[in-house]
């Protein structure tokens, strides 16, 4: 039997967050287990981003404890790769794939470096991880959507970390690139950790492990299923979701209220 104890990759204890007064999380808990790929979900504005940046070390609470691999992020964030939301933000800038993924060997202290050829070999490595090495010398304008996020999930790997964190890395991918980067992210979690904020729900039940929901407060669901009482406590309005399984699979009409808006 394997009873081995799971290690922990990441904790909040306590951790109160505000941007100038406006509380967006309230003495939330969270214990992340490696290997876990867990799937961040809640409304708009409910703090996702923030919860993320707060375990990387980018922000600092008000109040509470921040672990990353046992110690302060500040001093462990490097172990982790971050795929950031609006990255599609810069997708007409002229660089190669090859280019923007050598970039994730860059560090504080070395930007203007040559890049060695253990550099390139972690970029080759990365790239071929999300089978865009037949791709490194196309510019980042001329791949799809799926492919832009593919080279930019290399990136973060170029750095071999021990875990991924990624802010909605489906939004402007469309549906079968979304398929395919949850593939790629099932296979990369066999050797480390992913947590992915999503509003796509559907991936949940066929990816994930464990669900968060944050909604200022925070709650972790450690089943792959999304029931529809988590669903109530995430998106405060009754949802029913369409997808493959054991949910619900009926649309709903917009029922009023702010979540309809
Ligand atoms: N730099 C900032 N300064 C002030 N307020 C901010 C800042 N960043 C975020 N906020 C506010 O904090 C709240 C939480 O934002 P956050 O981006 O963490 O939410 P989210 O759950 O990731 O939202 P979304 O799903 O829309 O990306 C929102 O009300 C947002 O407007």
């Amino acid at each position: 039997m394997n009873s081995q104890p799971t290690k922990e990759a990441a904790s909040l204890r306590g951790v109160s967050f505000s941007y100038n007064g406006h509380r967006v999380l309230e003495g939330v808990d969270l214990r992340l287990e490696e290997r876990d790929f867990a799937a961040v979900i809640g409304p708009n504005g409910g703090g996702k981003t923030t919860l993320l940046k707060i375990l990387l070390g980018l922000l600092r609470p008000r109040s509470g404890k921040v672990l990353l691999f046992g110690e302060s992020p500040e001093r462990t964030a490097h172990l982790v790769g971050y795929v950031p939301q609006d990255i599609h933000a810069n997708k007409h800038f002229p660089i190669s794939a090859l280019d923007v993924v050598l970039m994730g060997r860059l560090r504080p202290g070395r930007l203007f470096h040559r890049y060695s050829r253990d550099d390139h070999r972690a970029a080759e490595e990365a790239l071929d991880r999300m089978e865009m090495w037949p791709e490194r010398h196309k510019r980042m304008e001329e791949l799809s959507g799926g492919q832009r996020q593919r080279v930019f999930i290399a990136r973060a790997l170029a750095s071999n970390p021990r875990a991924l964190f990624l802010d909605e890395p489906t939004a402007s991918v469309d549906a079968m690139g979304q398929t395919d980067l949850y593939s790629h992210l099932k296979d990369l979690n066999e050797q480390i950790t992913i947590l992915v904020v999503t509003h796509d729900l559907m991936v949940l039940s066929s990816y994930v492990k464990s669900v968060i929901c944050v909604n200022r407060s925070l709650i972790h669901h450690h089943a792959p299923e999304v029931t529809p009482d988590m669903l109530r406590l995430g998106y405060r309005c009754p949802v029913e979701l369409l997808g493959h399984g054991h949910l619900p699979h009926r649309v709903l009409p917009c029922h009023g209220g702010p979540c309809c808006e």
